[in-house]
């Protein structure tokens, strides 16, 4: 049975590692459509893990990190979204054989957890994705490794092999407009061994990400770049900017297709419409997301997108999902709602500021002994135990409709 001892992922009830508390405006304080749009991070004696890693890292590098698109409404509704969602635990269905895993694309996971892909973490720590890569591999979680790291992927795989040679990283693609440049960064994620590539659809052009803009941060403080980006045509590595957003579209998917055998994850879908065609192109398996409420500011939070991509996906691919999730619970929920895995950005990013490997290691530990907690309380001895008639909206009587009379509730 899982004890529930180690520290809480979320850094405590009252606390937040995403914005709702420890940055941003509070609720309610909004300006209106037009205002300045998000303010700078909250005082810093604000708890939680963001405001932690904040006292740690440069305004602008904070913010970079923090922050979202717009007035940061997606941003905000990814962690909400799950605050208005409850479990509904099922009771006498004990049992000896609890366990956490399952299987994604052919892999036994120890956890439905992995690392999502962020760009530039010796921002957040010198050692950056090494020890982003040694702790994951380190607690059996699957990293996927940004295409705008600020360490080359075949150094992040190398590290994280290093620690478990079984370790399991993938890469993350922004289909490039040269279809040389995306042939080689295929090229290059395959020799590093990678065992999937995730290609991230959401992004036809960069986000206007409101802080950034105030704060003119553009270029990686000399020494860093994106280290994946070397070498190649038209490339100059340094930049933010210097990973070109392009609007693909289906047959560039196909034309990628050709190029390799690995297994392609599309990430950033939300449209049922476009799950399915995904999945009649022939797409291994999907990552519902929002970007971290990075992209379109009116996109909704990934957890409400998740329940129609479900449906129209009608099992024939996994579908993993990202975006808000802080705590065990909010796991639980994604799974329960149809996801196979969750994934995690910031929280990795604001515990690889203040701790660096030891930080991320806990922070995975965390969540993953948090879920294992939630599960068994929930009266599942597995994942897939965890069923959509378990979720309910907060705030609202559940019946007529709701669970045990054949009916989903959200
Ligand atoms: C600082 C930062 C950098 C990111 N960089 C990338 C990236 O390079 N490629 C990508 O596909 N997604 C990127 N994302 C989006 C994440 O993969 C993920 O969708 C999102 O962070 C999940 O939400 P969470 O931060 O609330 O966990 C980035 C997110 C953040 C916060
Ligand atoms: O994808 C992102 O969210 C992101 O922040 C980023 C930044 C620079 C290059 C590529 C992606």
């Amino acid at each position: 049975m899982a004890e529930s001892s180690g520290p809480d992922p979320s850094g405590g009830p009252d606390e937040s590692d995403g914005l709702r508390e420890a940055d941003g405006p509070a609720e309610g304080s909004r300006g209106p459509a037009g205002s300045a749009g998000p303010e700078r991070g909250a005082a810093a004696s604000a708890p939680g893990p963001a405001a932690s890693a904040r006292r740690k890292l440069r305004p602008e590098h904070y913010d970079f990190f923090a922050g979202g698109a717009g007035e940061e409404t997606a941003l905000r509704e990814n962690e909400r979204a799950f605050g208005r969602l409850a479990l509904l635990p099922r009771v006498l269905r004990g049992g000896a054989d609890l366990g956490t895993r399952v299987s994604v694309l052919g892999r036994e996971w120890q956890a439905p957890l992995f690392v999502s892909p962020t760009a530039f973490h010796r921002l957040a720590h010198p050692d950056g994705e090494l020890a982003t890569a040694r702790a994951a591999a380190a607690t059996g979680i699957p990293l996927v490794t940004s295409m705008a790291a600020t360490t080359a992927v075949a150094d992040v795989v190398a590290a994280a092999r290093e620690a478990d040679s079984e370790a399991l990283v993938w890469f993350q693609l922004y289909p490039q407009p040269e279809h040389e440049v995306t042939a080689e960064l295929v090229r290059r994620a395959e020799r590093a061994g990678c065992r999937a590539l995730v290609v991230t659809v959401d992004s036809p052009v960069f986000g206007r990400r409101t802080r950034d803009l105030r704060n003119g941060f553009h270029d990686l403080p000399p020494g860093l770049a994106a280290e994946n980006m070397r070498d190649l045509p038209g490339a100059a590595p340094g930049s933010t900017r210097d990973i070109a957003m392009w609007p693909a579209g289906w047959d560039d998917l196909a034309r990628l297709r050709e190029l390799t055998d690995l297994p392609v994850v599309l990430k950033g879908v939300l449209h049922p419409e476009d799950a399915r065609t995904a999945v009649e192109q022939g797409v291994d398996a999907l990552l519902v997301s929002n970007h971290g409420g990075r992209q379109l500011d009116a996109a909704p939070a990934s957890v409400e997108a998740l329940p129609t991509v479900i449906e129209a996906v009608a099992g024939r691919v996994p579908v993993l999902m990202d975006g808000g999730v802080r705590r065990g619970t909010d796991i639980a929920l994604a799974l329960a709602l149809g996801a196979r895995a969750v994934g995690v950005g910031r929280p990795v990013l604001w515990a690889l500021a203040t701790g660096g490997e030891d930080g991320v290691r806990e922070v995975l530990t965390a969540l993953r002994e948090d879920f294992a907690h939630v599960l068994t309380l929930c009266g599942g001895r597995r994942p897939e135990d965890l069923t959509a008639d378990q979720v309910v909206l907060r705030g609202l009587p559940y019946r007529p409709g709701g669970p045990g009379r054949g009916e989903r509730a959200w």
